[in-house]
């Protein structure tokens, strides 16, 4: 049969008009892009709004290549994002993939019902549509996308235990490579209470604006438990994500985004510390840029806490 490649269009959840690399297959046009490199598959399936014992769904086709109903703006953003994520990390790192290996990135929207989250589930990312009123369907945002897609990279590198300080780094690194994706400072801001302007789930320059820490001082001791949040990893991310705040005004984003990238795959292991996430960072920086880079980094550090 014939099976090519092609270039659809569609409408996203902010109704954006969206280029995608869709896949000719016996009639209909997928949303399985191929144009990756090391065939880096990108495929995006629809649940349906049914539970995970339904996973992943099934594939998200059109038959005119014109993904324009209201029903496949989810699924437009999920394919269209995870294409971006895959593209800076390439471009900026070369790494290829979350897992470096060209895996294939998989995103299943309509997930349950009315779920106001998104989740990585070691291979595929789930995003639920949101109630509506917390959240709109949650692949809208570029910067939730590259948030889950994260999680798959750092769980191949550094694979930092989810919980308690480490399970904060994770966070923090998930919403570090979020903010060098999206460029803002605010995350999740483009789907977050659609009926609010200018609120977001969580901001790295003001973590305390939604009720995180952004110093050791008030560093949450909370159980390593569900109802903990797994000791807090959403909210004492906070102080690591102030400090990374302060190190991008300290060395520009340009050479933040590559001493992050190598402290990350160099020198983190599962229960590397907030301590360690600072030595890991100053030495990445000395690595590639020398002392004045180092100390920058250190000072970020400092003013937040941790020494
Ligand atoms: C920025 C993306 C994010 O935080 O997604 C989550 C949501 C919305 C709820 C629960 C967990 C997560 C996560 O990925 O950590
Ligand atoms: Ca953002
Ligand atoms: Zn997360």
């Amino acid at each position: 049969a014939q099976e090519i490649s092609s270039t659809g269009s569609g409408i996203g959840v902010l109704g954006h008009q969206r280029q995608l690399n869709t896949f000719y297959h016996q009639g209909d046009y997928y949303l399985y892009d191929t144009t990756k490199r090391m065939n880096g598959v990108i495929e995006t399936f629809t649940n349906q709004g049914r539970g995970d014992r339904n996973l992943p769904g099934v594939y998200v086709k059109d038959e005119d290549n014109r993904f324009t109903n209201q029903e496949q703006q989810a699924a437009v953003d999920a394919h269209y994002h995870a294409g971006q994520v895959f593209d800076y990390y390439y471009n900026t790192f070369g790494r290829v993939s979350y897992d470096d290996n060209g895996s294939t990135i998989r995103s299943i929207v309509d997930y349950g019902n009315n779920y106001n989250n998104a989740a990585w589930l070691g291979d595929k990312i789930i995003y639920g549509n949101g109630d509506g009123r917390s959240f709109a369907p949650l692949s809208g945002a570029n910067d939730i996308v590259a948030h889950e897609l994260t999680h798959g990279v750092i769980d191949e590198t550094a694979d930092l235990v989810y919980a308690n300080q480490s399970g904060a780094l994770n966070e923090s690194f998930a919403d570090v490579f979020a903010y060098f994706v999206d460029g803002d400072w605010l995350i999740g801001e483009d789907v977050y209470t659609p009926g609010i302007e200018g609120d977001a789930l969580r901001s790295l320059a003001n973590p305390t604006r939604y009720n995180q820490p952004d110093h050791m001082n008030d560093y949450q001791h909370l159980p390593n438990t569900r109802d903990g949040d797994w000791g807090g990893v959403h909210i004492n991310s906070g102080i690591p994500n102030k400090a990374a705040y302060f190190t991008v005004h300290g060395i520009g984003v340009s050479k933040a985004e590559q001493v992050y990238y190598r402290a990350l795959t160099t020198y983190l292991t599962p229960n590397s510390s907030f301590q360690d996430a600072r030595q890991a960072l100053v030495q990445s920086a000395q690595d590639l840029y020398g002392e004045s880079a180092a100390q920058e980094v250190a000072r970020a550090w400092d003013r937040v806490g941790v020494n």
